[in-house]
């Protein structure tokens, strides 16, 4: 049995939900189908959970909020024309959505449930087109598919008492479509995970049920080796670790959620990125070992909007508890933290800088100033952090020094360097300014 979790592009109009429900039926070992709430039909589209987002905002802070309700409607309406649905479908979906929108739950509750829509009326959508068209799907709500989560909306984790619960799903007749992207806690609140959370979806379902594949359709025919918006026509990946793909997808390939290769990884399940517009195209591989052959470098992820809290002191190494007690003053303003690259007299903290408002800024230095007495202190914002990575690094020589020749060949200059201690990656802080040059020059030097 296979789970196929279809993203918000393969599910942006009634054409590509035709092509979804074609692949479904073309293999029937795909017994599990989890879908995303419509994505982008273009690049100047709005992808439908950002519309209920903004739907969400503006009903809260008592605007006018029709014309955005409108909007969403629309998008849902021209899908169930041209699927040639019954217009009762319409229906329950506008008015599903105006009653969670008008519900008494408080906001950031709210907020999680108008969100979700999206997705539950994509798996509404597609289930009766199957059936339409001949194969026998049921809507599978989070709720009756055992998803339980924790309580943190917008950034909820899913409890392990739910794994029990969603292998019960296997003994279910036909194609069962689930919804992605959310869950309920065990006070039966809805809450999704963080954006892009279907993929994640996709792996608990596939975790639950033990599927022999966790497929996970797209629109590109496979993991390339760097963003294709910033290198035309990158390598293709054939094959890559749970490791790699976590390290790679946390680190800017946006292509799957970093979080999502957990569940699949805990149950060995195998992962496959494959493409809506091209099924037949084998796709990328994403597995626990594979052979070491060909290049050690896997691929290069980067990211933007960090920056580093850098601090300085005379005989910091000798000072016992001086990292603690500055993560500490970090955690008491709930900062959390991605690197820390230290001396043996200074330490900076990499953080995103989402997580660290000048308001927090303004405290943190307050106290380092106070209480560790340090010789210097700086801050540095628009930063952006680039991964090279690949299992084979460890055991290669000159990759470092391959790497900072590239960079001085784009005319970058690093701020800091980091190699996590598995040596799957090694981090590159540097100005945000020179980061497509520094990407363009680093896959020349790696695949070039
Ligand atoms: N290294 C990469 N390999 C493939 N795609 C990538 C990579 N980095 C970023 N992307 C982007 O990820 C997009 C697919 O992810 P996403 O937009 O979340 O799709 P979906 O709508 O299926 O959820 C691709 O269209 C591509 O622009
Ligand atoms: N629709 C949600 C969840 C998701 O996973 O979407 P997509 O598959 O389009 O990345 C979001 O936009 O965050």
């Amino acid at each position: 049995m296979k789970v196929a979790k279809f993203g918000g592009s393969s599910v942006a109009n009634a054409t590509q939900i035709k092509k979804v429900c074609d692949i479904i039926k073309s293999d029937d070992s795909r017994k599990f189908v989890v879908v995303s709430a419509p994505g982008k039909r273009n690049k100047e589209d709005i992808k439908v959970t950002d519309l209920l987002i903004e739907l969400g905002d503006t009903y809260a802070s008592g605007k006018a909020y029709e014309s955005v309700f409108e909007k969403i409607v629309k998008r849902y309406a021209d899908i169930i024309e041209e699927l040639d649905l019954p217009k009762s479908l319409l229906d329950e979906i506008t008015d599903s959505t105006k009653k969670t929108l008008e519900s008494d739950e408080p906001d950031e509750i709210k907020f999680d449930a108008v969100k979700a829509s999206g997705e539950d009326s994509s798996a509404r959508i597609v289930s009766a087109y199957l059936n339409k068209i001949g194969i026998q799907a049921t809507y599978i709500n989070p709720k009756e598919a055992g998803m339980i989560v924790s309580n943190q909306p917008g950034n909820a984790q899913i409890l392990p008492e739910s794994f029990p619960e969603i292998n019960k799903l296997r003994d279910r007749e036909g194609v069962l479509v689930i919804p992605g992207f959310f869950g309920y806690t065990a006070n039966d609140k809805l809450m999704t995970f963080s954006r892009g959370g279907s993929d994640i979806t996709g792996s608990i379902i596939a975790a639950g049920v033990k599927a022999e594949l966790y497929e996970n359709f797209t629109d590109v025919d496979s993991v390339f080796s760097v963003n294709p918006n910033i290198v035309e026509n990158p390598k293709e990946i054939t094959v890559l670790t749970y490791k790699e793909m976590r390290e790679l997808s946390y680190a800017g390939f946006s292509v799957f959620h970093d979080e999502a290769l957990i569940p699949a990884f805990q149950e060995k399940i195998p992962v496959c990125i494959k493409n809506t517009n091209n099924p037949s195209a084998p796709g990328t591989m994403i597995v626990a070992e594979k052979e070491q052959n060909g290049n050690c470098v896997v691929g290069i992820a980067s990211d933007t909007d960090f920056c580093s809290l850098y601090v300085e002191k005379y005989l910091m190494n000798r000072e016992v508890g001086f990292g603690r007690k500055l993560l500490q003053i970090l955690e008491d303003e709930h900062v959390s933290f991605e690197h820390v690259p230290s001396g043996i007299d200074d330490m900076s903290v990499i953080i995103r800088n989402s997580e660290f408002t000048p308001e927090k800024e303004t405290r943190v230095v307050e106290r380092i100033q106070q209480e560790l007495q340090v010789n210097t202190l700086k801050i540095r914002r628009n930063l952006a952090m680039i991964m090279v990575v690949g299992e084979g690094m460890k055991s290669t020589i000159g990759i470092i020094s391959k790497a900072t020749n590239a960079f001085a060949e784009a005319n970058v200059n690093i701020e800091m360097v980091n190699q996590g201690s598995s040596e799957v990656s090694i981090m590159f802080g540097i100005e945000e300014e020179g980061l497509e040059r520094s990407i363009r020059s680093l896959y020349k030097a790696f695949f070039g």
